[in-house]
């Protein structure tokens, strides 16, 4: 039988560029509806040869392929100007191998229980400052505590003048993208003109040097001083390849800025998308807070991690609001057939993660919030996919896991928040993700002590 060819989207380039930038999720909408599961867009002067996965057995085969068949990093090279060239997001084949390899043991296994307790302390700090009825946006307290984390538990820092400097810097250049205007600045690289301190181009070029010689002096410093710490630049210096080759000082500075990027945007976005559910949705913050009450008033930070509604209703809202609207793509080395369809040398394969999760076969009801599906149905690889698949796996998915569960644990176990009001929330493109517009306004109420496991009915919990 022939094999298939995905159906184009037959609008101007430029309309679908405009269209990818401003709303990537309702354009897939869309064109899912009339082209089916797999459809080819083109982005104007970016890439006409883009194709949209939203299929799990062929999204399946994909992350099964062997990862040399396919091209990554350099179809990342979008985020080039932010983490630099020599990052894991640009590697391909060997180097790419070599470096997860060096990365992975600081995202995983015990290394992960270490930094449960500094994320605790870092979320009451930043609540401790709320106050009675005062309003907050979620997302920039939430941003303050991921930046916060990925200071502290990647480089260390906590106080001294390099730690002062960094936090500000990189939420001021984040910010310099934090809609879908300025966010063309990544997609048109000709746009991308430095054209000196004044021009939005040339000041976040200058936001980015700034933070990389802080980062240089960092490592210098720890050179000089012999200084190792439990965190993960430590263990990036100390680690060797199995030649004995240690990491270079630009791939440890390239790295640096590609965990400050990914590791921390991601997370504050997601957790904002969080609350918003937990609080429209009364039923599924009391169900939470009955959870957590059950652990005692002082639970171990990796006993709320293991909770299993409060774990349902991360991965709920994972599904909901995919922080990107599709993965790395993937570049056809070679003519390939993956399913029933024919691709030709240069395809960049995008699954897509909303398409997946807004699937009715697989998620009945799906604009609604229904943590219930996670605790009713094991999900396979590839019908669940908001950290991706394969050999690009995001590698920092454990930490982000449990960061997302140790800040909603420890916050709604000691304050009760509620919104500021009930519009609904919409979502808009922040740069490279989708993000809620406002950030969502809450309110603090009261603080609250949790309660003890004997004055209520475990065995209600979970439903
Ligand atoms: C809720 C939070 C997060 C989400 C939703 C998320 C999502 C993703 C996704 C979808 C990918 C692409 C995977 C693919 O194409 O198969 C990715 C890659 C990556 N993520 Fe995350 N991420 C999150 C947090 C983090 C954190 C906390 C870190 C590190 C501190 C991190 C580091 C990375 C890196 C380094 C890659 C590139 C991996 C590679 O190319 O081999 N991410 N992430």
């Amino acid at each position: 039988m022939a094999k298939l060819v995905p159906i184009p989207v037959n609008r101007p380039s430029w309309w679908q560029m405009v269209q990818w930038i401003s709303d990537p999720l309702s354009f897939q909408q869309k064109w899912a509806k009339k082209c089916g599961d797999i459809f080819l867009i083109n982005l104007w002067r970016y890439n006409d040869n883009l194709v949209v996965v939203g299929s799990p057995q062929l999204i399946q085969e994909i992350f099964n392929k062997d990862a040399t068949q396919f091209d990554i990093g350099r179809g990342n090279q979008i985020v080039a100007p932010l983490v630099g060239q020599n990052s894991l997001f640009l590697m391909d084949g060997t180097r790419h191998k070599r470096e997860r390899k060096l990365l992975m043991p600081s995202f995983h296994g015990e290394r992960l229980q270490t930094y449960a307790q500094q994320i605790c302390e870092i979320t009451k700090e930043v609540a401790s400052q709320w106050q009675k009825d005062k309003p907050f946006i979620a997302r920039t307290v939430m941003q303050d505590i991921t930046l916060e984390v990925i200071i502290q538990v990647v480089f260390g820092l906590r106080e001294g003048e390099r730690y002062q400097k960094i936090k500000p810097l990189l939420a001021a250049m984040l910010n310099m993208i934090d809609s879908p205007l300025p966010s063309s600045f990544l997609f048109l690289r000709f746009l991308q003109k430095d054209l000196g301190a004044w021009s939005p181009w040339g000041k976040l070029k200058h936001r980015q040097l700034q933070i990389r010689k802080l980062l240089e002096a960092e490592i210098e410093d720890r050179r000089t001083h012999n200084f190792i710490g439990t965190d993960i630049l430590s263990l990036m210096m100390a680690v060797r390849d199995e030649n004995g080759e240690p990491m270079s000082d630009l791939e440890l500075k390239d790295e640096l800025m590609t965990l400050l990027f990914a590791g921390h945007e991601t997370t504050a976005t997601i957790l904002a998308w969080a609350f918003y559910k937990i609080h429209q949705l009364p039923e599924v913050r009391d169900k939470i807070v009955q959870e957590l009450d059950s652990l005692g008033e002082k639970p171990n930070p990796m006993e709320i991690a293991k909770l299993p509604y409060l774990n349902a209703v991360c991965q709920e809202t994972l599904r909901m609001y995919p922080v990107i609207p599709v993965l790395l793509p993937r570049i056809t080395k070679t003519p390939m057939d993956i399913g029933d369809y024919h691709f030709e040398a240069g395809m960049a394969l995008m699954p897509s993660i909303y398409l997946v999760h807004y699937r009715e076969d697989l998620y009945p009801q799906p604009q609604e919030f229904k943590p219930e599906r996670f605790l009713d149905r094991q999900y396979s690889p590839s019908e669940f996919i908001p950290f991706g698949g394969g050999s690009r796996r995001c590698l920092g998915y454990a930490l982000a896991l449990l960061e997302m569960k140790l800040v909603l644990g420890t916050i709604l176990s000691s304050y009760q928040l509620a919104l500021v009001d009930n519009k609904p929330v919409k979502i808009q493109r922040r740069g490279l993700t989708l993000a809620p517009v406002g950030g969502v306004p809450l309110v603090m109420k009261s603080k609250r002590q949790p309660k003890s496991p004997s004055s209520q009915k475990t065995a209600s919990l979970i439903p």
